[in-house]
């Protein structure tokens, strides 16, 4: 096809609309991901575990799809309008996605919740099935699409292309990841005000539409390289010959030929044997690869859950536990030049022939050594986290409720206290407890596996209390907190979050989860009120105690006790960052390299099929992450780091192996070679032909059909 070709500092321009409608693909795509979890959760009303498994099967689904996508555009319409088609679905289901997250669409009661949940759900679900199909469908079109620009001689201009498209890539998601959140953190609605779902996924959607006007107005510069029959079907008749014709000669009579694919030979054209060929050593190298992407996803699950048990204060500025994962397209952004414009030439200055495939294997190793980090900063993690008690003990603390100390004694044990801090672990299902002078003793049946308090009243002689205590760091950084009521009057507690509700004397509230920062509670007893401020970290508990003494006014401050039941995480988030470096650093030299790798070794004819391949592993990776999830249930979290860094380990081995035994290729050359071949047969047996016609006075057609048709 014709197209103007236009070149900018030795660069087809064609490109600039690519890069720029893959950025905005992108944005559009992680921007909508970013939010789908609490869109799930929030608004469709689903648990955790559903939300999970359909955001990961969604996932899954976008890296399987490109398999569709490469077939129809080597085989059918071509990349280009493969592209155009698909991006247009992609768009429709990324309208359906912001359509359903309107909640004033079915909200006839104009309570602000969704009346008919099922429209939602349905939508969504269309909307997610049209965008899995959209992105997944054009991604390997529009890398391969990118590749086919350049004209053979310009392979360092196709590498830095690769290199462009990947920071094109990682800065539309980077973007999305910190705008969209901020978009559904606003409130929205016609009748009442929630969430605002429908505009975070309303500007994905837009920057969907831009992205196909984008690739649409570079319509006349791209070269299109024209689609190939239906390859796939060729591909799969030629492998099936093969293997069936190799059955048919097993036996030793019949002379080995030199690779099981030349059985085709007898019925299928050289040179479609030989493109097989090409891609069949390709994808056999890819086996071991979806190991580097079960151990690199783990940045959305696992490691987010370990930076919530971690201290997210920068300073002034709180860095939430998921905010963590743009890390890696931060230093993306940072790393993918240097590595292109100082460590790859700094090494080939060195002598070293640092291969595609030796590139790949570093970057395994890098994200192994990565785990590594994470499983060191998960051992100084449980190093502060609270010792809670196996399912045989049963932990107590004491409040002491009066105003003087009192003296208790536990077993033999003399205990001289206001309260303790700590818990007291005990294998016993019953305890005795003397307090004071002269005794009081009681016996106190313990819960097995709980931590509770015991509140000693003001009375001694009065019944006494045990509260059921938190048994595990509260999630999401929050701060559990409660208040222990010592007055002889009812007190009201609340914050503008939260309201502890109306507290009996000598009593106590639930817990209330409460997010990191300064925090100014409110007690109220009947028209008095008093002010209480202070200060939470991430991940703590406390139990406030209100004594019987305290005065309501301004000098109430310091009459309020606090009783730390779980201490906030202490370990930094910054922590975490090396074990960011070498997972985004792996990426660089593993994901960016092949992705370059698959374009460069696969035939003319099935270079989108190659990237489907390519994508294919992300998605086995996706999945292996949710099995090993389920099956490995190490008791230890950095045990579970060491297992996942070994393994890439001894894939990297194997790979490493099979790396060395490939020969690259250059299909271009070899596709030339093959014919040029042809021709020249062509050539002797059309000679042969006009001699047999000569002599028998016809023509064998099918003969002939066959070589004008090679
Ligand atoms: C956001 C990642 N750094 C990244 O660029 N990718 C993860 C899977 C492949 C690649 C992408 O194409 O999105």
């Amino acid at each position: 096809t014709s197209f103007i070709f236009k070149e900018v500092c030795g660069y087809p321009l064609s490109i600039f609309f690519i890069v720029v409608n893959e950025f905005c693909e992108r944005f559009s795509y992680y921007g909508m991901r970013a939010v789908l979890v609490l869109y799930f959760k929030y608004f469709l009303r689903w648990d955790d575990d559903l939300a999970t498994s359909i955001y990961h099967t969604f996932v899954a689904l976008c890296y399987l799809t490109p398999i569709l996508g490469a077939i129809v555009a080597d085989s059918w319409l071509g990349k280009f309008k493969t592209i155009i088609y698909l991006s247009i679905v992609y768009a429709i289901g990324q309208v359906a996605m912001a359509v359903s997250a309107i909640h004033d669409i079915t909200d006839t009661d104009r309570d602000g919740t969704p009346d008919n949940m099922t429209f939602h759900v349905v939508l969504s679900m269309v909307g997610l099935f049209l965008i899995a199909l959209g992105t997944g469908g054009i991604k390997p079109c529009v890398a391969a699409f990118g590749g086919d620009q350049f004209s053979d001689h310009q392979d360092r201009q196709r590498r830095t292309f690769f290199s462009v498209f990947y920071l094109c890539i990682n800065g539309g998601s980077l973007l999305s990841t910190i705008i969209t959140p901020i978009l559904r953190a606003q409130d929205c609605g016609i009748h009442s005000q929630q969430k605002c779902y429908s505009l975070a996924f309303g500007v994905p959607a837009a920057l969907m539409l831009v992205a196909l006007v984008v690739f649409i107005v570079g319509s006349g510069m791209y070269y299109k390289a024209e689609p190939q029959g239906n390859i796939m079907l060729d591909v799969c008749k030629c492998i099936g010959f093969a293997i069936k014709n190799r059955y048919r000669h097993r036996s030793n009579q019949y002379p080995k030929r030199q690779h099981w694919m030349d059985w085709a030979e007898e019925k299928y054209d050289k040179l479609l044997i030989a493109q097989i060929k090409m891609v069949l050593k390709v994808l056999f190298l890819y086996i071991p690869l979806p190991m580097f992407w079960t151990l690199f996803d783990q940045k959305g699950s696992r490691w987010t859950l370990q930076a919530t048990t971690m201290n997210g204060y920068f300073g002034s500025l709180v860095i939430q536990p998921d905010q963590m994962q743009t890390v890696n397209p931060i230093l993306i952004l940072t790393l993918v030049p240097i590595m292109d414009s100082v460590i790859y030439p700094l090494i080939n200055k060195c002598g070293l022939n640092f291969t595609p495939l030796k590139r790949m294997t570093v970057g395994m190793l890098l994200a192994a050594i990565a785990f590594v980090c994470a499983a060191l900063v998960q051992i100084e993690i449980d190093k502060t986290l609270p010792t809670f008690p196996s399912t045989s003990q049963s932990q107590l603390k004491l409040l002491n409720m009066g105003s003087e100390t009192v003296t208790i004694k536990i077993f033999n044990d003399f205990f001289v206290l206001q309260a303790s801090n700590e818990y007291f672990t005990f294998e016993a299902g019953q305890i005795n407890i003397s307090v004071g002078h002269p005794e009081v003793r009681n016996t106190i049946s313990l819960a097995k596996g709980q931590r509770q308090t015991l509140l000693i009243p003001l009375t001694i002689t009065d019944e006494w209390l045990m509260t059921d205590d938190i048994t595990s760091k509260p999630q999401e950084g929050n701060n559990a907190i409660r208040f222990v009521n010592g007055m002889k009057t009812a007190v009201n507690v609340s914050i503008p979050a939260a309201n502890f509700g109306l507290i009996e004397p000598f009593s106590y509230s639930n817990y209330s989860l409460i997010k990191n920062g300064k925090v100014t509670f409110t007690l109220w007893s009947g028209s008095q009120s008093c002010e209480y401020s202070t200060d939470f970290g991430f991940g703590s508990s406390y139990t406030f105690f209100i004594p019987s003494t305290l005065v309501f006014g301004p000098n109430c401050q310091e009459s309020i006790t606090a009783a730390e039941d779980i201490k906030p995480n202490s370990v930094h988030m910054a922590l975490q960052i090396p074990q960011y470096f070498f997972i985004t650093a792996g990426e660089v030299m593993f994901s960016v390299t092949g992705l370059e790798f698959s374009y460069s070794q696969a035939p003319s004819n099935m270079k989108a099929v190659l990237q489907a391949g390519w994508l294919f592993t992300v998605a086995i990776g996706n999945f292996i992450v949710l099995i090993v999830a389920e099956l490995a249930k190490l008791p230890k979290q950095w045990a579970e780091y060491v297992l996942f860094a070994s393994l890439l380990v001894a894939v990297c081995f194997i790979f490493s192996i099979m790396a060395y035994f490939y020969t690259y290729i250059d299909p271009a050359e070899i596709e030339a070679q093959f014919k040029k071949n042809v021709n020249e047969d062509d050539e002797d047996n059309k000679h042969k032909l006009q001699k047999t016609e000569r002599s028998n006075g016809k023509i064998n057609v099918t003969k002939l059909s066959y070589y004008n048709m090679a």
